[in-house]
């Protein structure tokens, strides 16, 4: 039993980088050798002391392991990685030091070492350092930074609450290394490191930790290696071990990002001493809620009720979430008020949004304003509803206003939208359409890129410079233009066969659209941690979205000017700018997604009349937002598809449609794939080394595609040689007439010398294979 129950206020995590990404500079600074370890400790625990004391002075309260200690260098998988010792053999000679110079060897990696391969968190856009572990990996509990950062917080006078990655998302996320006997799974080591989690419980005790928390979203997934119910299995042999150990903090098991609803009276029978349940993305156990069984099941042990959403940026419906959370409490549990979720997925704090239509921000709540409506809901929890009603009503005010906001509902694109019908998702029979793009002239094994060219300084540059009203729009666009003939050129000295304009316009794939489009609003400092040190700026999608102008047809209209060979017009899908956007969350995801999509048509129409023929539609976040509760997947694949083919169908046969996903573990998805019905995909493949092409094959994939055969990850030049065998193994499976060659990605983030080399050796691969 613990020794103090939980405050009834608390989160699962707070932002990590900084308010202006403090963080991100300092460990860049330190990156660059400008500034030495013990200084960049420094900043770092300056940064979480001033995080504790702003989560208090918000309303956790400073006892009783409210304030979750969630700070990271870099990622919190990478930090359980260091916490357990399961350094992987092949970096035994290039760890050294300390555990900070660990972190940044597995995380980056050096010349001599790949460094450890990351890969997206969940369905969120934010990526951990994959574990790499096999029978003989090193296990040893490392408890130094959880035990130093809690003494740093109990000499501020604050009794904060370690978290960790817990030890079967561990293993679930990690994957075996390549010194593995094939048929290992690293979970089979599960037994081995929950020993260790014990030890470092046990340290933790020892070093006055009241409660520890460990994230176990693993329990909301069906979209990993072990099915769900088996999960739930080694959830409870786990904490079973874990609970039973005698030295150790009280432990708060959480399960964000999904629906534990089908678990959670099991959970709650662990000799655990609170359970988390994501109550925004999840529901309650209804029938277990009334006949009392999920009350017996948590007797002793308190429920931390998610309601506050930790994964986007509206206000809380705050009468709605305490009704939830008062129904847990009036069956019978004790019942602490939380957040879905940590919160560092979404920025620190909306004042800082001075820019900001003043509407607009009263009705959003960043992680500041979370926290604190956590505080609210939890006075209002235990002095009853009376006692927060003028907070509730001010709520609802909000709620209304923002309903009833111009811009939120738009007539006309309502009614648009509600005229749809199925043939307004069709194209002409595939085969029609083969025939007429034959006057594209398009040659076997075509040579392509994804879209993007090197952003060089000089792009950034000017960029900033007319940001900051240095250079007028004129002397702007004259510098676009420039990059774009420049870019032509190359490609054709190169000798692809379809060409890009190499999107220098574009900040980002996804902002540059929200910036045009009706609907959309951008932030100044709303930064959310993408991967280590990197943060993207997510835009806010808030009212129904239309067109008010073209978007993309004056530099593709240029590129195609300056060419005989065709130039790809590019745009971003409707559910790539959902899914890398903050959403309304007033609406189904799909309703946003027809509105997107109607305007991509719009634009995909006038790109036709200014004279381009191949159109590129990018999905990248198709797989990314499946859901990870598969009973939910029919329907996301469903909407996400038609969404795809609503933006595309409006293309006429001798149109050509692609399409581009990058990332190559789409077995799951194939069908859906499928079913865009673009003319031609590329998809990520050079790093596996074409394993796409025989699900591909097995599939009898009928239309075009283009398994990447460069890596663009790294700066590394890849050989004719290498190329020409990786489209050989491409073309032992699928006709070469439906093959394309192309990198795996974009090529935005290299530079021109290994871009020219690599895309030069690319050519050459593919005429060596048409050749023989
Ligand atoms: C993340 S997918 C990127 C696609 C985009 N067209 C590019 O080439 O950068
Ligand atoms: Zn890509």
């Amino acid at each position: 039993m613990p020794a103090t129950p939980l405050p009834t206020a608390t989160i699962l995590g707070y932002p990590r980088i900084g308010r202006r990404r403090e963080l991100k500079r300092a460990i860049e600074s330190f990156w660059k050798g400008n500034t030495s370890e013990t200084e960049l400790q420094r900043t770092a625990s300056e940064l979480r002391a001033a995080t504790r004391a702003h989560l208090v002075e918000l309303g956790l309260p400073a006892a009783g392991g409210a304030v979750p200690e969630s700070f990271s260098f870099y990622d919190q998988v990478l930090d359980a990685t260091i916490a357990l010792g399961a350094i992987p053999h092949r970096f035994a000679d290039a760890t050294g030091g300390s555990d900070l110079a660990t972190t940044f060897a597995l995380a980056r990696g050096d010349k001599d070492h790949q460094p450890l391969e990351m890969t997206k968190w969940f369905d969120t856009n934010y990526h951990y350092s994959v574990p790499e572990i096999d029978e003989r990996t090193p296990l040893a509990a490392n408890p130094a930074a959880l035990v130093a950062q809690l003494a740093e917080a109990a000499a501020q006078g604050i009794e904060s609450r370690p978290v960790l990655v817990g030890p079967v998302t561990y293993l679930l996320l990690a994957k075996a290394s390549d010194d593995a006997a094939a048929g290992f799974r690293p979970i089979d080591r599960l037994d081995e490191v929950v020993a260790v989690y014990a030890e470092l419980l046990a340290a933790l005790a020892a070093g006055g930790a009241g409660w520890v928390q460990l994230d176990e979203p693993a329990l909301v997934s069906d979209s990993l290696a072990v099915p769900r119910a088996e999960i739930l299995t080694l959830v409870e042999r786990a904490y079973a071990t874990l609970g039973a150990a005698t030295e150790r903090p009280s432990i708060l098991l959480t399960a964000p990002y999904g629906d534990s609803s089908a678990a959670l009276t099991r959970l709650g029978a662990l000799p655990v001493e609170a359970v988390q349940a994501d109550l925004v993305r999840g529901t309650l156990p209804e029938a277990d809620l009334s006949s009392g069984a999920l009350a017996t099941a948590f007797a002793g042990t308190q429920l931390v009720a998610g309601v506050v959403d930790g994964r986007n940026i509206w206000r809380t419906d705050l009468r709605a979430a305490l009704a939830t959370a008062v129904r847990v409490q009036d069956a019978g549990i004790a019942t602490v008020i939380g957040t879905s979720n940590s919160l560092q997925h979404v920025p620190h704090d909306v004042a800082d949004e001075t820019k900001l239509d003043a509407r607009l921000r009263s009705w959003l709540a960043f992680a500041d304003q979370k926290v604190a409506q956590v505080a609210i809901l939890a006075r209002g929890l235990a002095a009853g509803t009376a006692a927060v009603e003028s907070e509730l009503a001010e709520v609802d005010a909000i709620l209304a206003d923002r309903q009833a906001a111009p811009g939120v509902r738009d007539a006309a694109v309502r009614d648009r939208a509600g005229a749809v019908t199925a043939a307004d998702r069709n194209r002409a029979a595939e085969g029609d359409r083969r025939d007429a793009q034959r006057a594209l002239d398009i040659p076997e094994l075509a040579t392509t890129t994804i879209g993007s060219f090197p952003q060089t300084t000089e792009i950034r540059k000017a960029r900033a410079a007319f940001g900051r009203g240095e250079i007028d729009q004129e002397a702007y666009d004259g510098f676009l233009r420039d990059e774009i003939a420049r870019v032509i050129r190359l490609q054709e000295e190169i000798g692809l066969d379809v060409l890009v304009h190499g999107e220098a316009e574009r900040n980002d794939m996804v902002q540059y659209f929200a910036e045009l489009l009706d609907g959309f609003a951008v932030t100044e400092h709303g930064w959310v941690q993408s991967y280590g040190t990197r943060a993207t700026r997510p835009s806010i999608l808030w009212g129904d979205v239309s067109r008010p102008a073209p978007m993309t047809v004056a530099w593709s209209g240029y590129a195609q000017s300056l060419t005989e060979r065709p130039v790809k017009g590019m745009l971003t899908g409707p559910v790539t700018i959902l899914a890398w956007s903050f959403v309304r969350d007033d609406q189904p995801l799909s309703d946003t997604a027809e509105q997107v999509a109607l305007a991509l048509r719009d634009e995909i129409d006038d790109l036709v009349d200014a004279g381009i023929k191949i159109v590129q539609v990018d999905e990248p976040a198709l797989r990314e937002l499946l859901p990870l509760d598969a009973d939910r997947q029919a329907a996301y694949l469903d909407w996400s598809v038609g969404s795809f083919r609503l933006a595309t169908s409006g293309a006429a046969s001798d149109v050509q449609i692609h399409t581009h996903l990058c990332y190559s573990e789409f077995g799951e998805i194939i069908d859906a794939v499928d079913g865009l019905d673009a003319d031609v995909t590329s998809i990520e493949a050079a790093r596996s080394r074409m394993d796409v092409v025989d699900p591909l094959g097995d599939h009898g994939y009928s239309r075009g595609i283009g398994p990447g055969v460069y890596d663009i990850h790294s700066p590394r030049v890849p050989s004719v040689a290498e190329q020409t065998e990786l489209i050989q193994i491409a073309a032992a499976r699928i006709p070469g007439e439906q093959l394309w060659v192309n990198p795996d990605c974009g090529l935005k983030t290299r530079g021109y010398e290994e871009t020219v080399a690599s895309l030069t050796n690319l050519v050459q691969a593919a005429r060596a294979v048409r050749g023989a």
